[in-house]
């Protein structure tokens, strides 16, 4: 059986990564999907995708299809569709900028007006980024910790940069929905780096015809590609919004396959 048809019974979870510019979600999902890490700051426009399954005990397979969802969006006309039914929610913010703590409330509220009128809530997970640079924390562990009490979070801390404890969450996370308890040498293993399934985009993708609608004046094929993606995710959205329907399972995983994402092993 290929990647792909293992992957297609596996159950899907979407999974949204939010919180402010710059606190680092780009660098955690693309640590998580790619392992690599960039130092360069490219701001996300709208939003992004990456996919890659992972296993939680039991032998049960999960395709996590991750968010990532552009800093600058708080208060943008898409952003509760972006979030609605989201299986989890990490809400990311950087330990070193307490701007981007205090901002978490907002972003809260946002997910859960998002899904008032969904069956199911997510389960959410406070990130809390680069403890790389722990010198320079200016969030105390402990205000993290009752945010998470008094909101009934899960809780991490992560470095994008080192790959610190970055599948972990995704792993904990994924459990949490499935309703699988990890034991304490399975968290132990989790936040070693583990090697996994890469996604990638493939080049013929149908976001290409999605591209070229893109003013394309001063910006790279890469930019173009991302603007094609988000025009194409806020079309199919949209559409099923004007329907008087909300977005459903099927259509996350239908955007996923028509991004022509597919696995390649590592
Ligand atoms: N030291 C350190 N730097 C990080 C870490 N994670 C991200 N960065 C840096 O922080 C900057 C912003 O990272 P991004 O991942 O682009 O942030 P983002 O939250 O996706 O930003 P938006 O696209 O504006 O929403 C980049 O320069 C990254 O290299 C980390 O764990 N440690």
């Amino acid at each position: 059986m290929s990647d792909c048809e293992e992957e297609s019974q596996d159950r899907q979870l979407k999974i949204v990564v939010i919180g402010d510019g710059a606190c680092g979600k780009t660098s955690l999902a693309t640590r998580f999907a790619q392992e690599a890490f960039g130092k360069q700051y490219k701001q996300t426009i709208g939003l992004d995708f990456f996919l890659k399954r992972i296993s939680l005990p039991g032998n049960v397979n999960v395709t996590l299809q991750v968010w990532d969802i552009g800093g600058q969006s708080l208060g943008g006309k898409m952003l509760d569709k972006y979030v609605y039914g989201a299986h989890g929610v990490l809400l990311v913010y950087d330990i070193t900028n307490y701007q981007s703590f205090e901002n978490l409330e907002d972003w809260f509220t946002m997910v859960k007006k998002a899904n008032e009128e969904s069956d199911v809530q997510p389960v959410i997970s406070l990130v809390g980024n680069k403890i790389d640079l722990e010198h320079l924390r200016t969030v105390k562990s402990d205000k993290h910790q009752r945010f998470c009490q008094e909101n009934g979070l899960l809780s991490q801390f992560v470095s994008a940069k080192t790959g610190d404890s970055i599948h972990l969450v995704f792993q904990k996370l994924a459990a949490e929905i499935i309703g699988i308890k990890l034991n304490k040498a399975e968290i132990e293993q989790s936040q070693r780096v583990v090697k996994a399934d890469i996604v990638n985009y493939s080049q013929d993708s149908p976001l290409e015809g999605f591209s070229s609608m893109c003013d394309d004046s001063g910006i790279s094929s890469q930019d173009k590609l991302v603007r094609g993606k988000r025009l194409w995710v806020e079309f199919v959205l949209s559409k099923e919004t004007e329907q008087g329907q909300q977005p459903h399972d099927d259509s996350h995983t239908s955007i996923f396959h028509l991004l022509g994402a597919k696995s390649s092993a590592s």
